[in-house]
């Protein structure tokens, strides 16, 4: 079978004003159908390396190609487009609209995107997260646990070749966090959903294949089969190096 890489940087660079360099000669592959968590230490360029991964934000230099295109040859429509369509989203903190149910929630980037909302999409996206039954449910009326699930449920609606998390967990207390990077990972086991996820928790990563640690805008070293352990001694020593 050929592996397919869902997201590739090549040499990305990238340099914010006041001499800030974020992201310093990045080279790194992200496999379709697998879990990546992005660690290291505050400032070490884990955003910086999202938002440029997920077309949010340009490189200074260096290649980004998501899904097989260079993201540099797409002018701004046509990246507009393919963030919308092949690249979803979940953050800390959900983004619902609290006046509208889950199900319309769900079907937002789809009525964003000038579709009439597939019912199937949503329903099959809505069941996915396991949230069939709170289809009709307004996020208030929802669990911080279920919310999250709902913006899940929205950002796979397109079906995106990749699903970006930044600290999808960080709102959330142990247990809930628990169901919701069990869920994170049984759409890679059984959907084959690629996912890149940042977080600053040794538990959340060990639910990932593999874990990417960073530091100063460089890849520090990876651990494949990651145990929250190991995840942990690796980060203390990481800060340790810092
Ligand atoms: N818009 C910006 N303008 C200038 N400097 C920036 C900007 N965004 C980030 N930086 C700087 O780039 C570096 C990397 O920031 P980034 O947010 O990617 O780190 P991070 O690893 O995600 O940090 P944290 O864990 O604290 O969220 C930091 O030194 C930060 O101050």
């Amino acid at each position: 079978m050929k592996y397919t890489q869902a997201v590739e940087l090549d040499s990305v660079t990238k340099h914010y004003p006041h001499g800030v360099t974020a992201l310093d000669d990045v080279t790194i592959g992200f496999g379709a159908g697998t879990f990546t968590a992005v660690m290291g230490p505050s400032g070490s360029g884990k955003s910086t390396l999202l938002q440029c991964a997920a077309g949010l934000d340009r490189p200074s230099s260096g290649r980004v190609v998501v899904d097989g295109r260079d993201l540099a040859a797409l002018g701004e429509r046509k990246l507009t487009l393919l963030r919308r369509d092949r690249i979803g989203f979940v953050f800390q903190s959900f983004n619902l609209l609290p006046s509208l149910t889950a199900e319309q929630n769900v079907g937002l980037p789809l009525r964003l995107a000038g579709r009439r909302p597939d019912k199937e999409a949503v329903r099959q996206s809505l069941a996915a997260v396991g949230l069939a039954d709170r289809a009709h449910h307004r996020p208030a009326e929802l669990s911080g646990g279920q919310q999250q699930r709902v913006a899940i449920a929205r950002a796979l609606v397109t079906r995106p070749a990749v699903l970006f998390g930044d600290e999808p967990t960080g709102a959330l207390d142990a247990g809930t966090s628990r169901d919701v990077l069990r869920l994170l990972r049984t759409l890679v086991d059984k959907q084959a959903q690629t996912i890149i996820m940042v977080t600053h928790d040794p538990v959340a990563a060990s639910y990932a294949d593999r874990v990417v640690f960073l530091t100063d805008g460089r890849v520090y070293g990876e651990l494949p089969d990651p145990t929250a352990e190991l995840v942990a001694t690796r980060m203390l020593q990481l800060e340790a190096s810092c």
